[in-house]
């Protein structure tokens, strides 16, 4: 038996994912110790009641109410909680005292992340976040570490596992999104009291945020990430992409890109997108998360997993416990969390993507090329048109529908193309505007 030294370990919080850290830690603690030549003990659990119910057993005299007494005595300190206070003040206090920190807490990351990261390299500890962002699935480190040496293009990421659900029910299941959300909610993936952080999409935002910051060295706050959620998308439009070859997905875009003056910056954005079927992430399916990147020498890489759950999420807390305890091993400042390159921000004005546009138009001569018109004094590039005609009710106002795919254009030249349509006399009604992504 070789002998370690000892790495004193403070666990904050005992929810889904807690308690299953502390489970995995105290049932494989000598096999950790090996691999990361330290051994870790768990010298307590934070809980708020000491009495309540949990998904896995913790020892009696491992619990406290007391997180700061147990703060002040570890090296190492795992931030489970949640929530910004008191997580943001605990983990100031554990970086102050000189432990590394380990976090899962997205939100905490993507409101005051610049701050943390600051302290800690100020003191020279670590921070580690594998579990923000995407669970289980090891996406953090192989920006930090394995593409260090490469350069970021695109990140094109499935990072919630409740909307992806809810858009897969309704494209392979024919659910409306009432039925399906309800389903989410049923199976626990979206929250009972409130579920707008999952379907509002303010949870991807902040997995949006962290992603973009990291991989452009850029800090990228939360209030610069374009949010749009899917609770307008409708199974017509779920269907008519399918028909069309794509399927609806919400992504998290994090892009390095040059607007229409020759500026280069980063976009960071959330919105449901068309993706192409035979795009990888076409085939993420259920609640499973998916991060896509575009790399400048190795092309283009897939992240694929489970994005949630308290075991799967857990696994990705203790591959940093591990990291962390490697580092007290062999000593030295933390890596800083590099903001270098601090490039500007693009608002969504200045993003330049492709778009699908569907009207419902008065079926007759004129209105193609009136249509046509419209797109082209507002510089956007029509690349494909397609129309069928319905009977209608009145023989004499035949209708059709003109679906419309553009080439790359400015989100401020599409709203304005959209808004002229919307008062053109030929045009009866804008149903839906969808955003083309990863082609
Ligand atoms: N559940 C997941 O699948 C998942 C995935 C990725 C990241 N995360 C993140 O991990 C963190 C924990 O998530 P969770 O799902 O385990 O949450 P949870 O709500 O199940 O657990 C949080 C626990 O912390 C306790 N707690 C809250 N404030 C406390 C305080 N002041 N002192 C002591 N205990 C306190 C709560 O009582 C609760 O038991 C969150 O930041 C979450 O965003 C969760
Ligand atoms: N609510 C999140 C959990 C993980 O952040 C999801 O649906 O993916
Ligand atoms: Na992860």
């Amino acid at each position: 038996m070789i002998e370690y030294r000892n790495l004193r370990v403070a666990l904050l919080g005992a929810g889904s994912v807690g308690a299953q850290v502390a489970s995995l830690l105290l049932e494989h603690g000598d096999e950790l110790a090996n691999r990361a030549g330290a051994g870790l003990e768990l010298v307590g659990v934070a809980v708020r009641d000491l009495d309540a119910p949990r998904t896995a057993n913790i020892p009696r005299e491992l619990l406290t109410t007391d997180a700061e007494s147990l703060i002040l005595g570890a090296d190492i300190v795992i931030e489970l909680m949640g929530g910004l206070e008191p997580a943001r003040t605990y983990i100031l206090q554990a970086l102050t005292s000189g432990a590394d920190v380990i976090t899962g807490n997205k939100a905490l990351l993507a409101t005051h992340g610049p701050e943390l990261f600051e302290l800690a390299e100020q003191v020279g500890a670590q921070l580690y976040y594998e579990a923000a962002v995407a669970g289980a699935i090891p996406i953090i480190r192989p920006l930090r570490d394995s593409l260090a040496g490469d350069r970021i293009k695109r990140i094109l990421g499935i990072v919630n596992g409740t909307t992806n659900f809810i858009l897969d029910r309704m494209d392979t299941a024919g659910e409306s999104l009432e039925v399906a959300l309800a389903t989410a909610t049923e199976l626990g993936y979206a929250e009972k009291s409130d579920p707008s952080a999952d379907i509002e999409g303010f949870d991807a935002a902040q997995k949006t945020a962290i992603l973009a910051s990291l991989a452009f060295h850029t800090t990228v706050p939360l209030d610069a990430v374009y949010r749009e959620g899917i609770t307008a998308i409708t199974i017509e439009q779920v269907d008519a992409a399918r028909k069309a070859g794509y399927v609806i997905k919400l992504l998290a875009i994090c892009e390095r890109m040059t607007d229409a003056d020759g500026v280069e910056g980063v976009s960071a954005r959330v919105y449901p997108a068309l993706v192409p079927r035979s795009h990888p992430l076409a085939a993420v399916h259920g609640a499973k998360n998916a991060v896509f990147i575009e790399a400048e020498a190795a092309g283009d890489l897939m992240f694929y997993g489970a994005g949630a759950g308290g075991i799967e999420t857990a696994s990705a807390v203790l591959g940093d416990l591990v990291s962390a305890a490697r580092r007290h091993v062999i000593g030295g400042p933390g890596v800083a969390e590099s903001t270098h390159a601090n490039l500007p921000i693009l608002p969504i004005s200045r993003v330049i993507t492709r778009y699908q546009i569907t009207l419902s138009v008065v079926d007759q001569p004129g209105v193609l090329a009136a249509v046509a018109t419209l797109f082209s004094e507002h510089g956007v590039s029509v690349e494909t048109v397609t129309q069928s005609v319905q009977a209608g009710a009145d023989p004499a106002r035949p209708s059709a529908t003109l679906v419309i795919g553009t080439h790359e254009a400015s989100e401020a030249d599409l709203a304005a193309t959209v808004a002229a349509l919307e008062t053109s006399q030929v045009v009866r009604a804008v149903t839906s505007v969808l955003r083309v992504e990863g082609s």
